[in-house]
Order: structure tokens, then C-alpha cells, then sequence
């Protein structure tokens, strides 16, 4: 059984909502949910200890559900001061429905001793510590209640350094990172295709830049291309820029560098020495490379012979790598994130995919043997570690037209400074995919890779 962390929980709760399956649908089953498994411990008489967030919201819903038995719902904390929506509906719904509702000021106001179930719902993913007073207190409470303790999907303050020790945790559709004792996982009606494929809450994961951060910390990228092709390693870099990237170098040879150079004015473009990528540019790429996080190559380079000899010596020098395009080769040491289409999946590792899921294994089986993160362009773009294996199903047809891939690859070098290899190239084909979409609604079969880069901004809100 795989654990998750709150940040994934929330990232499938966001996913969740983007196909169109509410927070307020998963609250009413997890709250359902619970309430069968409070029922099965067999008590009458229900005390439930809500905080003021969904955890809570969780525990108004379980309420409703046990409304043939004697249950006391006490919130820490004032009405007023719910903090979310869905918490605020159904507490609203308990309100009319003339519940015995308590809004807790001081520990003292609460008598537990009458009670059979204690349910622990002050605190679930969204805790951030360190917790005291009043809620701390509360912690004390229903630790030394001598009660059949519940706690709700996580026991509150998990984490923090204070928490309760429940009985029991009824915990939401995976277990949760960090949680001990006994506990039961219970579906609250997320289908495995919303886990599946790549969405908005795949953005969350990226972590965004904060107020204290300065130039570098979202990623220095590096773009080695170009020689025969030019357009394609300016488009990377533009869309590494567009991504949230702080720096974006081009490394591309002599005959290249000002054609790139003369797109924008925002990228630095490093003129190799000749008019194809050669083993003389390994030493000024050996001083360029460890000023980078992130570099990304192949897009333009040609398949000369010793332009591919100098990327298999290149290779071996980055630490996080994209490796895209002409890069792609056979006997490659291939490292990082790779991101064929069908065709270039076939040139490394001489595997034809079917069409349909039974590429999905290939694709995986491959990415295992070969210490990779795989991002496989095609209709649904399938991205794994070889491990796990998420679908993305955002782009259109329109996306055919050249440089899409380009794109694809400088998001990709862009996310990657700033998270994990699968979360970087999943969140990636999410955002190139939903630029297309973007573009599609505006330029039908019109569209150009540019237009796509300048809808990335808007593709990567959440
Ligand atoms: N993710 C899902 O798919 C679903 C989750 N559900 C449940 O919702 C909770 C998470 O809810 P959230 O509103 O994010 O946070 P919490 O209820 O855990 O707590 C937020 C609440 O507490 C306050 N707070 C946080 N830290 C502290 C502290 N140290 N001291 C005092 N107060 C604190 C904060 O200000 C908020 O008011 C998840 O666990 C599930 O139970 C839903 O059911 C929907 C599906
Ligand atoms: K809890």
C-alpha cells in the first residue's frame, strides 16, 4: 500500500475538482464513511471534537449520518471562524437541523466522561505546527480521556510534535506519510484514472517561488542545441523562461548563436567553436555545466557523428538532464528525463509500442531497466520512473506542427530545478499539453510552437 504526504493528498483533491469531482462530493463520502465505521465500534453515545477546517467539515458530515444516535459535535473555536466553504455548509446544515452543537472557548466547557466514542477531528493534513493553547489543550483532553478514540483521516497534529494517540485512524483513500497506530483506509470515491492522470494540482507540487527568493534559486537552465536547426533550441529556452526559469543559457554553435540570439534579448547565448556541436566544445560546456540545475539537450543539433560522440561525453557531466530529440540515440548513456515520441522511443530502446494501454507497461518496464524518467509524447502522454506511471491527456492535434516538442522540452528543464524528475516531466506535459489548448480555442490548426509559449503562463495557473 502506497502512503502519501498532505501536499499529494491535496494535489489529487485539486486534480479531483479539475474533473469536475468537488471537494464538497469527497467531503459527504468521507464523512459517510466515517460515520460507518463509528457505528461499528457499537457505542451510542458520540462526542465530536472539530477544528475549523475540512477535517472538521469531515466530522459535520458523520454527524448527519449518525443522527439516530446521541452525538454532541463540539468545534474549538468560534462558527464564525470555519475556514473553508465546504466546512461552513455543513456545518450550516447541522445549525437548522438543530444538532447539539458547542463552540468551545476553554477545555474546561468540555466533559467528556459521558461519552462512549471520541471522534478526532480538530486537526487533519491541513495542521501546520506547532500547536498551543486552546487547540493544545484540547490534545491533553482527549488523550487522558480514556475513551475509544477516532481520529479522522490523520490523528490530529500529526507532525507537529503534539498529537493524539487515537484508537483508531479512519484515514482517506491512502494512508498518510508519518502516521502511526492502528488505522483504516477507507475510499471516499476517487477513481484510480483522477490518481492516473497528470493535473492543475500536479502544479501545486512544484512548490512556488516565495517572497525571500532570489535570482537563480527557480532554476538556471542550460539549453545545448542548434547547428543544423536554430529555431529549436531558441524555442526551448523561451519556453524555460516562460516556465519560471530565473536563467536561461543557449550553448549552440558559432553558425547558430546569432540567429538564436536574435529571438529575444532575454536568454545569454554561449557561441561554441564551430558551426556543428564538436568534441573541441567539451571544455567550454565543462565550465558552463556546474553553473546550471537543469540542462537540457538534443532540440536542433543534427546527427553528425561526432556531435553525437561529444553528447555521449556531455551526458555524464550533468547532474539533472533532459534529453530530448537528436540527443536520443542508442548506446547513448541516457540519464535524467527523456522524452520521445513513439518513433525515438523505438531508436532507444528498439521496443515498438502498440497503441492503446499496452504501451503503458512497455514504457514502464523500460524507465525501470534504465534508471529513467520516461516522458513518452502521443495522443495520451505517458510519463514514469518506472515505478509510477501518471497519463496526461491535455494538447489537441494543432500540437503536430513542429517545435511543440521543443517547448515540451524547455518546460520540462524549467520544472525540474525546482522538483523530482516524474513530478517535473508530469507537470510539464500538463502545462505544454494545456497551452496547445489554449492556443486551439484562438488558432484552430493555425497555431505555431510560439503561440504556445506565450500561452505557458496562463496554462501553468492553478
Ligand atoms: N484532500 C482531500 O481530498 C480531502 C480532504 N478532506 C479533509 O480535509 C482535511 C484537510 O483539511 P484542511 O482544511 O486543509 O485542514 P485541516 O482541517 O487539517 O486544518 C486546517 C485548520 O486548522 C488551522 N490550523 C492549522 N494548523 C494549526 C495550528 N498549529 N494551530 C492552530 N490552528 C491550526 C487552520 O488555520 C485551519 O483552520 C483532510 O485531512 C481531510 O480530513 C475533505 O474531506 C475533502 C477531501
Ligand atoms: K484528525
Amino acid at each position: 500500500m502506497r502512503y502519501i504526504s498532505a501536499e499529494e493528498m491535496g494535489a489529487i483533491d485539486a486534480n479531483c475538482a479539475y474533473l469536475g469531482i468537488s471537494t464538497l462530493q469527497l467531503m459527504e463520502n468521507a464523512g459517510a464513511a466515517l460515520a460507518n465505521e463509528i457505528r461499528a465500534i457499537g457505542g451510542r453515545r458520540i462526542a465530536i471534537i472539530a477544528g475549523r477546517g475540512n477535517n472538521g467539515g469531515d466530522a459535520f458530515v458523520a454527524a448527519r449520518h449518525l443522527d439516530d444516535l446521541d452525538v454532541t459535535v463540539f468545534l474549538i473555536g468560534r462558527a464564525r471562524d470555519i475556514s473553508t466553504e465546504e466546512a461552513r455548509r455543513n456545518w450550516d446544515v447541522l445549525r437548522r437541523l438543530e444538532f447539539d452543537l458547542r463552540e468551545i472557548k476553554d477545555v474546561s466547557e468540555i466533559d467528556l466522561s459521558g461519552y462512549d466514542v471520541v471522534v478526532d477531528a480538530l486537526f487533519g493534513t491541513g495542521v501546520r505546527g506547532p500547536i498551543k493553547g486552546l487547540e493544545g489543550d484540547i490534545i491533553d483532553l482527549i488523550n487522558s480521556c480514556g475513551k475509544h478514540i477516532v481520529s479522522v483521516d490523520v490523528p490530529s497534529g500529526m507532525g507537529t510534535g503534539k498529537e493524539v494517540s487515537p484508537d483508531i485512524t479512519v484515514t482517506f483513500h491512502r494512508p498518510k506519510i508519518g502516521m502511526r497506530g492502528d488505522f483504516r483506509v477507507v475510499s471516499i470515491g476517487i477513481p484510480r484514472m483522477a490518481e492516473f492522470l497528470v493535473g492543475p494540482g500536479d502544479l501545486k507540487l512544484l512548490g512556488r517561488r516565495g517572497p525571500e527568493s532570489h535570482k537563480g534559486d527557480s532554476g538556471r537552465i542550460l539549453v545545448i542545441g542548434g547547428g543544423p536547426y536554430t529555431g529549436a533550441p531558441a524555442l526551448s529556452a523561451m519556453a524555460a523562461l516562460r516556465a519560471g526559469a530565473d536563467i536561461v543559457t543557449v550553448a549552440a554553435p558559432k553558425s547558430a548563436a546569432d540567429t538564436i540570439s536574435s529571438f529575444s534579448p532575454n536568454m545569454i547565448v554561449r557561441p561554441l567553436t564551430s558551426d556543428r556541436l564538436c568534441m573541441a566544445d567539451i571544455d567550454i560546456l565543462k565550465g558552463l555545466i556546474p553553473r546550471h540545475d537543469v540542462v537540457v539537450i538534443g532540440m536542433g543539433l543534427g546527427r553528425d557523428e561526432e556531435t553525437l560522440k561529444a553528447v555521449s561525453q556531455i551526458l555524464p557531466l550533468c547532474d539533472r538532464v533532459v534529453i530530448d530529440a537528436d540527443a536520443l540515440q542508442p548506446d547513448m548513456p541516457l540519464k535524467g528525463i527523456v522524452t520521445p515520441h513513439a518513433g525515438e522511443f523505438r531508436r532507444i530502446s528498439g521496443l515498438d509500442l502498440p497503441k492503446g494501454k499496452e504501451r503503458i507497461e512497455i514504457v514502464k518496464r523500460f524507465a525501470r531497466e534504465m534508471g529513467l524518467v520516461v516522458l513518452l509524447k502521443g495522443r495520451m502522454d505517458i510519463i514514469t520512473d518506472g515505478e509510477i506511471v501518471r497519463g496526461n491527456t491535455t494538447g489537441n492535434p494543432g500540437m503536430t506542427v513542429g517545435g511543440t516538442g521543443d517547448v515540451l522540452a524547455g518546460i520540462t528543464g524549467a520544472f525540474y530545478a525546482r522538483a523530482d524528475a516524474l513530478r517535473a516531466a508530469a507537470a510539464a506535459a500538463f502545462v505544454n499539453g494545456r497551452a496547445g489548448d489554449l492556443v486551439y480555442r484562438e488558432r484552430d490548426f493555425g497555431m505555431v510552437a510560439t503561440d504556445l509559449i506565450d500561452k505557458i503562463p496562463e496554462a501553468m495557473m492553478v
